[in-house]
């Protein structure tokens, strides 16, 4: 009887089910969307019921749509949005809020405070990650802070707090298994990511309770099955649980230190295999745990940017001069380059390598005759410099030459895109025939535990490698322009 594995990956706004055979190859795929919640500006919510539904309607979609009998599924990968906070009773398993989503900046003042008291150091020395919103440890302060009798009840014991991960696991173990993987818990501020464990100072420092914490487990091991009357009256493994952008990374093949993977979705997600040091930044790059597999804690660096694919969502709906994301592919070789015109997309600020907040958007080095095709491939291009101020910012962090970058995420359909990119950075960029990687690196890694696969199993095999095609004082003279282009939309928000 032919075996396969399930991938469950929950995302921001989406819950998928994708089934895997021994190739590693689809054989059914299922997807839902659930509501996105904007209680305040710069708030961000989700219902953890909806999206435990949700997991639960895909799963069961995609075994009816595949025709399999559910004995066949030898064991249950999760991959899921990190960060977002869900904290629910002990007794009754319902959720005392809705659950607050890593893009929500609802904490901002808690963030403020803690870093007016000086506390900002100690956390990035034993975290790795800054003082900032979008981890989960404000997000639980300020529920704490703001629905009424959950600080008591914490207190108590009465509660748990988990990310997404955990939340499914309990949800699918009817109840049993408290549980978050390593790369999870080294996104909630908490987590000491050089001792690997919940650090004492930091709950004080945050007032939680670690009664409320998950037991912190690796990435891939068999942790328990599946709840019976949730699965067909069968009980399935649960072998894997991982953070998406590590789940990526591992789903692109990227074992080795130095090796890189860049996400283009709506933002994007940069991040390198460091091996099995932690690499503290000096560029404002992140410290995370890549995966912990067979005992083995690999680390990695990440650098995030906030506006990557939805850019030319902004070319869609804010400028209207595209109807689809795909046309910007023939506009911007239309053109045979930008004519002089830079975009900084900093619609939010600018994140790493910056950190510049007040920074705002600019469109520099327009004439009377620029037309929409330039602002398309200017927008491509703005997606490229970002990417290259990453890597070159990796690179000083851990003098490792980068020598290829492995990409994937919906923007990559674009050809202009990714040759662009091997311009801009001068190295191979290679894009898999998998696009679907976050997903296939939770499968994989649920099925080493559940000895369907060895890593010799896992092959990268490439759709295309963009080799770059303009010389390297091109190359340096266009990321010149984008650096002075950062320069001015910086310096206007000064004056
Ligand atoms: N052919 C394309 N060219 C450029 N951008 C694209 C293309 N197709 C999709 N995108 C962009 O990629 C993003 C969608 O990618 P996806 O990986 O699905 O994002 P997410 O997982 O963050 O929702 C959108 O912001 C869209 O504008
Ligand atoms: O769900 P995604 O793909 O938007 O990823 C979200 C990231 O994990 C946030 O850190």
């Amino acid at each position: 009887m032919e075996k396969y594995i399930l991938a469950i990956d929950q995302g921001t706004t989406s819950t998928r089910t994708i089934l895997y055979n021994h190739n590693s190859e689809v054989v059914m795929s299922s997807q839902r969307e659930f509501q996105q919640f904007f209680p305040h500006p710069g708030w961000v919510e989700h219902d953890a019921n909806e999206i435990w539904l949700s997991t639960l309607a895909v799963m069961t979609e995609t075994i009816q749509m595949s025709g399999i009998k559910p004995e066949q599924v030898a064991g249950i990968g999760i991959t899921n949005q990190r960060e977002t906070t869900v904290v629910w009773d002990r007794n009754t398993g319902i959720p005392v809020y809705h659950a607050i989503v890593w893009q929500s900046r609802q904490s901002d003042e808690i963030c403020q405070r803690l870093k007016d008291a000086g506390r900002e150091d100690i956390i990035r020395k034993k975290t790795g990650l800054l003082l900032d919103p979008y981890f989960s440890a404000t997000k639980l302060v300020w529920i704490f802070e703001n629905v009424p009798g959950v600080k008591d009840k914490a207190l108590n014991g009465e509660l748990m707090f988990g990310t997404i991960d955990s939340w499914l696991v309990y949800k699918l173990s009817g109840g049993k298994r408290h549980i978050t993987d390593v790369t999870n818990a080294s996104r909630t501020l908490l987590y000491n990511i050089y001792e690997q464990c919940w650090d004492q100072e930091l709950l004080e420092l945050f007032g939680i309770p670690d009664s409320m914490l998950p037991e912190v487990v690796s990435s891939s091991e068999v942790y328990c099955c599946t709840a019976p009357y949730h699965f067909y009256n069968h009980e399935v493994p649960i072998a894997a649980m991982i953070g998406d952008q590590q789940a990526a990374l591992f789903g692109q093949n990227c074992f080795e230190k130095g090796k890189m993977k860049n996400t283009y979705g709506t933002g994007g997600f940069l991040l390198m295999n460091t091996g099995e040091h932690a690499v503290q930044s000096n560029h404002g790059l992140l410290t995370t745990i890549a995966w912990k597999l067979n005992g083995e804690t690999k680390y990695a660096l990440e650098g995030s940017i906030f506006v990557s694919g939805s850019l030319i969502q902004w070319l869609r709906d804010g400028l209207h001069i595209i109807h689809k994301a795909s046309e910007t592919e023939a506009m911007a070789f239309s053109v045979k380059d930008s004519d002089g015109v830079v975009i900084v997309p900093a619609f939010t600020g600018l994140g790493a390598p910056y950190w510049d907040d007040q920074a705002r958007g600019s469109i520099v080095g327009i004439t009377r005759g620029t037309t929409k095709e330039h602002l398309a491939r200017a927008a491509l291009e703005a997606m490229c410099y970002q990417s290259k101020d990453l890597v070159l910012a990796m690179q000083q962090d851990t003098n490792i030459k980068i020598k290829e970058l492995f990409v994937d995420g919906g923007a990559t359909e674009n050809k202009f895109l990714l040759q662009c990119q091997s311009d801009i950075l001068q190295i191979p960029v290679t894009r898999l025939k998998v696009n679907e990687t976050t997903a296939l690196g939770a499968a994989h890694l649920a099925g080493l535990a559940v000895g369907y696969w060895t890593m010799n199993d896992f092959q990268a095999d490439v759709l295309a490698t963009y080799q770059p095609k303009i010389d390297k004082q091109l190359s340096h003279h266009m990321y010149q322009r984008w650096q002075k282009a950062v320069k001015s939309c910086q310096a206007f928000e000064e004056d």
